[in-house]
């Protein structure tokens, strides 16, 4: 029997109050699939990432993630939201902060188990975060903090992972290190995120959906002309450590080489 696809989205359509922010979206990505979700600010990325984990219900249309209703399947699921809200002054280690990841309310509350324990190792070394484990998570940069959040997203050994922007503040040589390491992971982990770079995109993401009020998927991972001139869907390239966000501007090309070489 074929196994059900990672992620299977059929004529999914959400508002909040009324607001129309997600239309018709139909997205089907297998498992071992590492998507990245592009779009301009407010097209609906972060909302169609917490319909996918169950966080919000679709007004119209259906989620299947591994052939479940997110809802069902949630402990199967990473997620790493784009601000997570931790008091910085809180009084609490960044090993406790990635064994919150472990709690699991259909389990009863015992403490951790050295299972547990194992698994929040194996997770903050993977990030190289393990020799921080016992610093208070409001004394960390915003970059470290970040890799511990995407360790939280990983403790539960998920089949698969959504990052909403998780390199947001992470400078280029530990971005490359995470993106290093999601490669690996993606050898067992389905990967779902959102990210513009365009490096990223070329170098590690093996298909985009640029989400605009409406989603164009095309199953690559090039970005079209029809995704930056139709959907809006900007994607920025890291020139001169500075990323600069590429629009359709240059002509009747959408924006290339000449961007890269002029910025
Ligand atoms: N809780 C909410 N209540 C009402 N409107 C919301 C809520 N969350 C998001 N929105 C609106 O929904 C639209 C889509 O927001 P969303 O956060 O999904 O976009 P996004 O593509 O992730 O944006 P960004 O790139 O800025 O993170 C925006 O217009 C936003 O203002």
């Amino acid at each position: 029997m074929k196994a059900s696809p990672a992620v299977d989205i059929r004529k999914v359509s959400f508002s909040y109050n009324g607001q129309s922010v997600l239309q018709d979206v139909d997205l089907t990505l297998e498992a071992g699939d590492f998507t990245a979700l592009i779009g301009p600010n407010g097209g609906g990325k972060t909302t169609l990432l917490k319909l996918m984990i169950g966080l919000l219900t679709p007004n119209s249309g259906d989620i299947r993630i591994l052939g479940e209703p997110p809802r069902r399947i949630a402990h199967r699921l990473g997620y790493m939201p784009q601000e997570i809200g931790i008091n910085r002054h809180f009084p609490i280690s960044v090993l406790d902060v990635v064994l919150m990841g472990r709690l699991d309310p259909a389990r009863r509350w015992g403490g951790y188990s050295s299972t547990d324990r194992a698994a929040a190792q194996k997770a903050l070394e993977a990030v190289n975060m393990w020799e921080f484990r016992r610093r208070r998570i409001g004394e960390l940069s915003g970059g470290q903090r970040q890799r511990v959040f995407i360790a939280r997203a990983l403790v539960a050994e998920p089949d698969i992972l959504f990052l909403d922007e998780p390199t947001a503040s992470v400078d280029a040589v530990h971005q490359e290190n995470l993106f290093d390491l999601l490669k690996v992971l993606n050898e067992t982990v389905t990967i779902i995120i959102v990210n513009h770079d365009l490096m990223v995109i070329s170098s590690y993401v093996k298909s985009v959906a640029c989400v605009n009020r409406r989603l164009h998927y095309h199953g690559g991972n090039e970005i079209t002309e029809d995704m930056i001139r139709m959907y809006q869907c900007p994607v920025e390239l890291i020139a001169h450590g500075i990323p600069h966000r590429v629009l359709r501007t240059h002509g009747s090309k959408p924006c290339g080489k000449r961007c890269n070489s002029s910025s």
